[in-house]
């Protein structure tokens, strides 16, 4: 049984932690969480963290146990600067906490890349985990609409950065601005993007612990993860009972499967493919087949099948990237972002209209 540890930090990961929490838990009753146990077959435990305490209020199917309020008014403003100020003087509380919980085969830290509580937090508890522990530690990040504005666009630039050179194991990339074609308002289109990736990372939990009829474990994710530019993304599909298995493999390849634009085939480096269902509906041949045709354009692809009765076939494949022409299109926005900002900033330092106003009344005072 592995031991996994899944923490999400500020508004975005709380939510996402939530999403995971209300599948593991059953999605019948809001109340479930103070009574039942979670579904999962591993020893999964979760925390959030936030420096506003209203994003953890909001939280539905985490159990209060499990959410670290770091007092700092309600959240860093989007400025990582705070943020990571924040953090340092909070970090032994936060670890000892961690440490609490026993130890851990594997870490997931969930995150946006663009607020300042997540952004600032994550990159520097990546590194306080790669210093003190020797389990893998993944970062999955969430990418802003790219319409957000200037700070949340430099945020995600310097967050990347950051993490990359935090030593964390590997950063699975899940982008709002791909996902937005979920339609909707802002608040259904981020219901339907946390679900997308909870049910995602629940299913590769699940694979990482199961008894398979061709195994995927740990390790292969590991390599699988340690392929490519340190970045990946995760597609999925679930087919109906008519779809052959192997359109159901290259959906889960394609924009509507995958968390993050890009062409798998063009871009990706390693991939490891899990099929999940009824024995009917997994013809291994051409599983397999699919399978090469992918690894001739990949490199190696890990293949593996769980067996599940009465199931309707499921496909997830983890996919770690060498390059990412959309990662470059973000980057190039936020240079513009970046310097906008700054131009902002030197025109109100240089500009001293303001204060010429406020010379007009110096010396004076109020007559009533
Ligand atoms: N997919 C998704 N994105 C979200 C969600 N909530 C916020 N975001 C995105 O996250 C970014 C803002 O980051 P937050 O996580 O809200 O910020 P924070 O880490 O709490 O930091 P501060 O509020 O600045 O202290 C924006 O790009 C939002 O679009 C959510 O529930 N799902």
């Amino acid at each position: 049984m592995l031991n996994i540890l899944i923490i999400g930090n500020g508004q975005c990961g709380n939510r996402i932690l939530d999403a995971i929490n209300r599948e593991a838990f059953g999605k019948k009753s809001r109340f479930a969480k103070f009574y039942s146990q979670q579904k999962y077959k591993s020893n999964v435990q979760t925390i959030a963290i936030n420096t506003a305490i209203n994003d953890l209020k909001e939280m539905k199917f985490t159990k209060a146990k499990d959410r670290i309020h770091i007092p700092h008014l309600h959240g860093v403003g989007a400025n990582r600067n705070v943020g990571k100020h924040v953090f340092e003087d909070n970090k032994a509380n936060i670890l000892k906490q961690v440490e609490e919980r026993g130890n851990f085969d594997v870490a997931f830290i969930l995150t946006s890349a663009s607020g300042g509580t997540g952004s600032s937090f994550t990159p520097l508890l990546v590194k306080e985990f790669k210093q003190k522990f020797d389990f893998p530690v993944y970062a999955l990040v969430v990418l802003p609409f790219r319409e957000e504005g200037t700070l949340y666009l430099q945020n995600a630039a310097f967050c990347l950065r950051d993490i990359r050179e935090s030593g964390a194991d590997g950063i699975i990339l899940a982008d709002n601005q791909f996902l937005k074609q979920m339609g909707g308002n802002v608040e259904s289109a981020y219901n339907g993007i946390n679900d997308m990736i909870a049910r995602r990372l629940l299913f590769l939990m699940d694979a990482l612990d199961s008894e398979m009829m061709m195994v995927t474990d740990l390790g292969d994710f590991k390599t699988v993860m340690s392929g490519g530019a340190g970045l990946a993304t995760i597609g999925f599909y679930e087919a109906d009972s008519e779809m052959p298995i192997k359109n159901a493999i290259r959906e889960s390849l394609s924009p509507s499967g995958l968390l993050f634009s890009t062409n798998v085939y063009e871009e990706a480096s390693r991939s490891m493919v899990i099929i999940k269902g009824d024995r009917k509906y997994l013809s291994i041949d051409d599983i397999s087949s699919e399978v090469e045709k992918l690894s001739s354009s990949v490199g190696h692809v890990f293949k593996g099948i769980i067996v599940r009765n009465e199931e309707l076939p499921q496909v997830l494949t983890v996919l770690t990237l060498e390059s990412a022409s959309e990662l470059e299109n973000l980057y190039s926005i936020a240079v513009d972002a970046i310097n906008y900002e700054k131009q902002k900033k030197d025109r109100v330092n240089n500009d001293k209209e303001v204060d010429r106003a406020f010379s007009q009344i110096d010396g004076m005072d109020p007559s009533y």
